[in-house]
């Protein structure tokens, strides 16, 4: 065991001690708690080496984050500006490379309140797009900060209908530059985080023009602001776009271009080029240059968008094993709240959730990898999967993780709705995640696309079927399905191949119907935009569910290969089974609709939830503390490792400066009413 010291790590003089109440949580352990941290590390060597970045981050008083809470919007800007050059110096020191996994763990160490991280989306960008040239030229140059720089794509007017931004960049061959140029006031950039107040340098995402024709997105280097005095270069108006619902440390800006001339160099060629003559040259299509989407797609899902949702489940439950309420009989003592089965009926699920998601994104991970270099090599083969796999996963994880953040915070009751307790920061935060990177409807919707492709290649018109070879993750479309669901008790529902096919079924009938009504529609005369709008509910319900399909999938395969590890592998399989029961119980019409399930067999899954929910409460502490999230990394005044709630809340409330910094309002307004009445009293 790793001993839970470096857990215990904010050095509150008056925690001395774990509470009773959540040290005999962790006595009896039905499983290695080490070892799980190890196998979601990714093995015992990355452990070491998060715990020794984290070690290093958390003795440097720098970092703390302590003081977020009560900071304005300013305030969040230039701290974490400040936390990010000290890391960037801190880096240099250790020989911490760009893109190194020091720098990964720094940045979940810190919960990424630090600035430029858009900085990062650029360089990313920079590297799908660029050629090698421009990516020797500009990369060192970001990665030293000798420039600073964001991705400018979303307008005023459009993110979403990437064909309708309206920015240009006309190529003049005369003087072989682009003018980029915002032709209206809605073709303005708006949101680029770090542009704000920050950015020295855009990739600005502009309709490419030249020799006269319209070509398309394509990607521009665009200097904005001197690097002397970062006043805004001739022809640039730049600035902060205001108040937002969170990322107050981000400035998110926007930018009007007035015919800025940049050199033909500066337009990412790794696909296309335009000659010194004009001519336009691209492989691929016009979709490719969208690489950048697909890539932090992927990127997001464990660096920002999963980790929400594992501390708000490590901060609901910790809290819930602290929080005495009633009693179960009368006269009996009050009991954790986490003994109640409708709390263990909220948060259970949203734990199983995340585990599910950290194996789906780390496995989606792969193929990334598996496929990026090809496609930077320009094999495109794996390129349409990759695109909805990774736009369905992001959509559903981030709904997902919206919603199990939010139910994780009103399962604190009144604490969860103070900003100390940790969890209001968590859901504004992966709020912002439905709809960056792609609005999760539309992300839905381009999935939906791929499977009504995939199932019309297949069953090209109505029942005929012929045997094509899909893409793995389509490959179940191929096989007859069960019409009817063979479970006859509940213990049944415990089979993994079993919901794994039930999903499968209703995965399979959803896309069936979505693209059945599609047809239908068409020949009664509607053209295929017409039909396919009339028919988008279908197709996001469909695309929904094949996520499911895939997630319930990939974490029983992910058990498959845990079977060295018996203890670890049960407990991992009781998540895996309430995750897909939960799912089959949250959208059980769709199973009962064709009579897959009887109401008799729905009754049975809800019987075998029930029981996982009780089985699982008495692991539910070790498995939060196998996120290994250290105190300073939660933040949180109910989630610490010791569960000293209550005089945390308490203490941390005192420093608020609505209690140390005096009462203006008291002078002007209450003194002088109050003194008013003295007289009379
Ligand atoms: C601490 C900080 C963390 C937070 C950081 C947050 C940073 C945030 C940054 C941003 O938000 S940047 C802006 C992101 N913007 C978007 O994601 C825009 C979303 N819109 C789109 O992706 C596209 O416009 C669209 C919805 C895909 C539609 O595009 P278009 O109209 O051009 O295409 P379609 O006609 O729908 O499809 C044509 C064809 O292309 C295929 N395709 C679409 N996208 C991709 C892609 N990315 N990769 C590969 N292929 C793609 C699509 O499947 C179609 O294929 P076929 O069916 O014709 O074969
Ligand atoms: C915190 C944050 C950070 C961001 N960072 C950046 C950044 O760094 N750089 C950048 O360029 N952008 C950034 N963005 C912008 C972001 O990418 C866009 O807001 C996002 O892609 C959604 O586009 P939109 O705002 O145009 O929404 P819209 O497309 O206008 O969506 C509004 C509604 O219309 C629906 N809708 C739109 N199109 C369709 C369709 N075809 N079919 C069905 N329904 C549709 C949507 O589902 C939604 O309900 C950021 C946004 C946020 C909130």
């Amino acid at each position: 065991m790793g001993s839970p010291v470096h857990r215990v790590s904010l050095g509150d003089t008056w925690s001395t001690q774990v509470h009773p109440d959540i040290e005999s949580e962790r006595y009896i352990q039905s499983f290695n708690v080490e070892r799980l941290i190890n196998i979601l590390d990714g093995g015992a060597q990355n452990t070491a080496l998060r715990r020794k970045v984290e070690s290093i981050i958390h003795s440097d008083p720098e970092f703390s984050l302590k003081d977020n809470y009560f900071m304005t919007q300013n305030e969040r800007y230039e701290a974490a500006v400040k936390r990010k050059f000290h890391l960037q110096t801190i880096a240099k020191r250790q020989g911490w490379s760009e893109g190194s996994p020091e720098l990964y763990y720094s940045y979940r160490t810190l919960s990424g309140d630090l600035a430029f991280s858009i900085h990062m989306v650029f360089l990313k960008s920079l590297k799908s797009l660029g050629s090698e040239e421009q990516i020797a030229k500009w990369a060192p140059l970001c990665n030293d900060f000798q420039i600073i720089a964001t991705y400018a794509q979303t307008e005023l007017g459009h993110g979403t209908y990437l064909q309708g931004l309206e920015t240009e960049a006309t190529y003049d061959a005369a003087t072989q530059e682009f003018v980029v140029h915002s032709p209206t006031m809605t073709a303005t950039k708006w949101w680029p985080g770090d542009l704000g107040r920050s950015a020295t340098h855009a990739l600005v995402q502009a309709q490419l023009i030249c020799s006269g024709a319209r070509q398309g997105m394509h990607a521009f280097i665009v200097p904005i602001r001197s690097l002397q005095d970062h006043t805004p270069l001739p022809g640039v108006t730049v600035g902060d776009i205001g108040p937002k619902m969170g990322f107050h440390h981000i400035d998110h800006g926007f930018l009007r271009l007035d015919h800025v001339r940049i050199p033909r160099e500066n337009m990412l060629s790794r696909f296309a080029q335009v000659l010194p003559d004009g001519t336009y040259l691209k492989v691929g299509s016009l979709q490719i240059n969208y690489l950048s989407m697909v890539v932090m797609r992927v990127d997001l899902l464990l660096g920002e968008i999963i980790p929400m949702l594992q501390k708000a489940c490590v901060i609901a439950i910790r809290y819930s094993v602290i929080r005495h309420q009633s009693s179960l009989r009368p006269s009996g003592p009050e009991v954790k709240i986490l003994d109640y089965q409708t709390q263990q009926h909220k948060l259970l699920p949203q734990l199983a959730t995340v585990y599910a998601f950290h194996f789906l994104a780390s496995n989606l991970l792969k193929f990334f990898h598996s496929s990026y270099s090809a496609i930077l090599n320009r094999d495109f083969s794996h390129l349409p999967e990759l695109h909805a796999l990774s736009a369905g996963i992001k959509a559903l994880v981030s709904d997902l993780c919206l919603q199990g953040t939010e139910l994780c915070r009103r399962a604190c009751g009144g604490h969860g709705y103070s900003k100390l307790s940790g969890l209001p920061s968590l859901v504004s935060r992966v709020t912002a995640s439905c709809t960056y990177e792609g609005e999760n409807t539309v992300l839905y919707l381009q999935t939906a696309r791929f499977l009504v492709k995939n199932y019309l290649q297949v069953h090209g018109s109505l029942g005929s079927t012929s045997q094509m070879f899909l893409p793995k993750s389509t490959a179940y479309l191929t096989t007859p399905y069960q019409a009817r669901c063979p479970a006859q008790k509940a213990a049944d529902f415990l089979h993994a191949k079993l919901y794994t096919a039930a999903w499968a079924h209703v995965a399979a009938r959803l896309i069936k119907d979505s693209a059945h009504h599609l047809q239908t529609l068409m020949q009664s005369g509607a053209d295929w935009d017409e039909a396919w709008n009339q028919s988008t509910v279908l197709h996001l319900q469909a695309a929904k569910a094949h996520c499911y399909y895939i997630s319930v999938k990939n974490f029983t395969e992910t058990l498959d290969k845990l079977e060295n590890e018996p203890a670890i592998q049960q407990v991992l399989k009781r998540l895996c089974d309430l995750y897909a029961l939960h799912s089959i119980l949250t959208n059980s019409g769709d199973f009962l609709h064709d009579g897959f399930l009887s109401g008799t067999q729905v009754d049975a899954v809800r019987t075998a939830y029930l029981n996982l929910l009780l089985l699982i409460r008495k692991d539910a502490i070790l498995l939060t503390d196998a996120f290994d999230f250290m105190d300073h990394c939660l933040n949180s005044a109910l989630g610490c490792y010791d569960g000293n709630v209550y005089e945390r809340l308490f203490h941390w409330a005192q420093r608020s400066p609505t209690n140390t910094q005096g009462n203006p309002a008291y002078e002007k307004y209450i003194k002088p009413l109050l003194q008013s009445w003295r007289s009379k009293l």
